[in-house]
């Protein structure tokens, strides 16, 4: 039995390669960027007004003018026009290139307009407080050619914004891997069945597939029974087609527990089996040759669902080139006693004080069969094997599973 530190490293050790593959902009948020995105103007591209009013020469206000004749209108999206007369204004709109020979924007509600003879003139009832005002410079944000995206980045909204702005229609992502969830177990029948006395319905891999869709992995599900022949060619087909497989299941001490010596006949090489954690310790893990990683997870829900938190969901966000998610510390709000010498996943409801402290509320749950009992929770948090007293206000990792 190993720890889970060494668990997670092998399992980090462990990556499956993923092929680069394009896609348009509305399919790239949530994807890992494998391309750097450089500005190809300067942010913003020219001196852009920010204010709809009239834009003057600062130096005809500082040498006493507060009367402007307007000579015409700078619309957005119409290219800059040149004030003619060095004390007069032209109208200008939020969104318009700042005119020619003039450098400071009064918005409307700072002056009035008034009109003789069929002229217009704007007088300056608020006084501008500088040159360049309510003028977004150009370049000030960002300089042509400066990177504004790395590539590893998790794409949110706010760079598939930056990126339609350079001109990029289509994104260079990582391909998702190809993912088995498999079920197995003669007690599981399908969601739509009604389950005989001895049954129950399946759960682990409807759990799993909607844990990696938050992820933007789109798996394939599929259920076998305890039948080692079929586990033997079933196994043996999903080694070929997927990148991952993701069994639960079939790994503990039971005569019908057949996964590990069947994934081990099929050539997938045994990198551990069994962690000392709780809930989760029958946790097999494995490579096969020809590239596939398995993940054979213990049946019982609670550690299925453990073990997804803890070591695939990581493992999946750097198979696909993302850089580490933040990671959170809770103080625990009651003591907690745990004596075998196990790393304690814990269940936790999570609460941030006034403070900004992140405090755990252990939630009473009935083993780890009693996947109800994650309803009230938020997530785990990770008690360490050398210690059997956890008293509150102590802090610990949280592992999460709410958004
Ligand atoms: N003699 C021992 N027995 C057990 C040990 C042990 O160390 N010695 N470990 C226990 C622990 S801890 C766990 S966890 C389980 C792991 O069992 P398996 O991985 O072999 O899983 P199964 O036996 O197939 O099922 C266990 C449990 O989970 C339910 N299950 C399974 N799959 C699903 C699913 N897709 N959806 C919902 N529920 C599922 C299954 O019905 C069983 O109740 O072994 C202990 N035993
Ligand atoms: O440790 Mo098992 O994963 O509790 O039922
Ligand atoms: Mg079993």
């Amino acid at each position: 039995m190993i720890t889970v530190e060494e668990a997670f490293a092998r399992i980090n050790a462990n990556k499956v390669e993923l092929p680069v593959t394009e896609v348009s902009l509305a399919e790239a948020v949530g994807k890992v960027l494998r391309e750097p995105i450089y500005a190809d103007r300067d942010f913003p591209p020219f001196h852009r007004v920010t204010m709809d009013g009239i834009a003057i020469r600062y130096e005809a206000y500082q040498a006493g003018e507060d009367t402007f004749p307007i000579e015409g209108l700078q619309l957005a999206g119409a290219p800059a026009q040149t004030l003619t007369n060095k004390d007069g204004c032209l109208e200008v709109m939020t969104g318009a290139i700042l005119p020619r020979h003039t450098d400071t924007v009064i918005r409307y509600e700072d002056v009035t307009i008034t009109e003789r003879r069929g002229k217009r003139y704007a007088h300056i009832l608020a006084a501008p407080k500088m040159r360049l005002q309510n003028v977004h410079q150009q370049g000030s944000d960002r300089r042509a050619t400066d990177l504004l995206i790395s590539e590893g980045t998790l794409l949110s909204p706010a760079e598939i914004a930056v990126a339609a702005t350079i001109g990029k229609s289509s994104l260079k992502v990582t391909q998702a891997p190809r993912v088995a969830i498999i079920s197995t177990g003669d007690e599981l029948v399908e969601v739509t069945q009604t389950p005989l006395p001895h049954q129950i319905r399946k759960s682990n891999s409807y759990m799993l597939q909607a844990a990696m869709r938050e992820q933007n992995v789109l798996a394939d599900v599929f259920h076998l029974i305890d039948d080692k022949a079929l586990l033997l060619s079933e196994l043996q087909e999903k080694l070929k087609k997927y990148d991952v497989l993701v069994l639960s299941g079939g790994v503990s001490k039971g005569k019908a527990d057949f996964i590990p010596e069947v994934l081990q006949e099929l050539g997938v090489q045994q990198l551990f089996h069994e962690v000392a954690q709780r809930p989760g310790k029958p946790f097999w893990f494995g490579k096969h040759a020809a590239g596939p990683v398995v993940f054979a997870l213990p049946g019982n829900p609670v550690s299925t669902f453990v073990c997804y938190y803890k070591y695939i969901q990581p493992w999946l966000r750097s198979v696909l080139g993302a850089a580490p998610t933040w990671s959170l510390q809770a103080h625990l709000t009651t003591e907690v006693t745990f004596n075998p010498k196990l790393t304690y996943f814990l269940p936790v409801k999570l609460f941030v004080a006034s403070t900004g402290i992140w405090r755990a509320q252990p939630v009473t749950i009935g083993g780890s069969g009693d996947f109800a009992g994650l309803l009230t929770a938020d997530g785990f948090l990770e008690l360490p094997p050398d210690q059997i007293k956890f008293s509150a206000g102590d802090t610990f990792p949280f592992i999460g599973f709410r958004r």
